[in-house]
């Protein structure tokens, strides 16, 4: 049995735990009946030993699995990652999405992707990750009674993601402790604004108003103090004509949307400026979160 979960991008701007968007880049593991528990790991992570003992994705598939299943059976867990650790494309989405799934479908019992959905609810309490990595494509999403409400839309083909992946990394739970407390009225008329802006720029394909729509008073600037030549990744990316750029999740990547027409262009001018960041194109996934039994 194979589950596969895209990487995502959260907030985009001004949509702080609110929106996010999922990318041809996964994560995928394969899991197998066996005498023995065994874990291995390719790709992302691979070069840590630890994950082989002390892996998210286990602990919470051993939580499902010892919950559907009077059966203790043992697996082999074979785990091949391309999404980064704790660099702002999802990385803890993807394990606990994949890992729900995987706990689901090993017992052979059907999981509707919204019911997915607010299992993962439960390990991260802001749905801007966890909804594209399930559903994929752009989503704009919020908790309500404890159930995450979304509205989904397909990203066309015509469209790229151009991303400037840092060699260190940023934990989400450090990122958010160098917010505010509190925000004035204006920052959250600013942000609302431009949140807003930015679905229906989404919604109506009005690609054009992107760069606008996608300006922020709530996050970026404090967390990119930490690494400031993320300054100058936005800069150089709009520059180079992307129709936006915005820190990813909670760092440290950089997420640019582009015309596929433009992003080769793009890429180029950003591996020339950033030589010691990883730069690359890739796809929206309009997938989600998929099983093959
Ligand atoms: N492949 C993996 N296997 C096991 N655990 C992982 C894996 N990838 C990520 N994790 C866990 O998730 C943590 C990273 O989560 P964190 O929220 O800080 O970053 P992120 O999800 O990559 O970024 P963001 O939420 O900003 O998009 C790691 O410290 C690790 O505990
Ligand atoms: N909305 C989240 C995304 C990262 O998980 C944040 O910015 O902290």
């Amino acid at each position: 049995m194979r589950v596969s979960v895209p990487a995502t991008s959260a907030n985009m701007g001004p949509g702080f735990d609110t929106l996010g968007i999922a990318l041809k880049m996964k994560n995928q593991v394969v899991i197998k009946p066996s005498k023995f528990h065994s874990v291995s790991l390719k790709g992302e992570g691979s070069n840590n030993p630890a994950l082989k003992d002390n892996n998210m994705f286990i602990s919470i598939f051993n939580d499902f699995y010892h919950n559907l299943s009077t059966k203790r059976r043992n697996f082999r867990f074979e785990f091949f990652n391309e999404v980064p650790m704790s660099r702002g494309l999802g990385s803890s989405s993807a394990v606990i999405v994949s890992a729900i799934a995987s706990a689901y479908a090993i017992e052979g019992i059907d999981l509707p992707k919204k019911k997915l959905l607010n299992l993962a609810l439960a390990y991260e309490n802001h749905p801007d990750n966890i909804t594209p990595a399930v559903m994929g494509g752009f989503n704009v999403a919020t908790v309500q009674d404890n159930e995450v409400k979304f509205i989904k839309k397909d990203m066309p083909k015509y469209l790229k993601a151009i991303v400037v992946i840092p060699n260190r990394p940023i934990s989400t739970h450090m990122s958010r402790k160098t917010l505010p407390y509190k925000y004035s009225k204006d920052d959250a008329v600013y942000n609302l604004s431009h949140s807003s802006l930015l679905t229906a720029a989404f919604m109506t394909e009005n690609w054009e108003m992107l760069r606008v729509a996608s300006l922020d008073k709530f996050h970026q600037k404090y967390r990119m103090k930490q690494m400031p030549e993320l300054f100058e990744v936005q800069k150089a990316s709009l520059k180079a004509g992307s129709l936006m750029s915005t820190l990813s999740g909670s760092g440290s990547t950089f997420f640019s949307i582009a015309h596929a027409d433009d992003a080769k262009r793009i890429e180029k001018e950003l591996r020339v400026k950033f030589p010691h960041f990883r730069v690359f194109i890739t796809d929206f996934d309009n997938y989600g979160a998929r099983v093959d039994k």
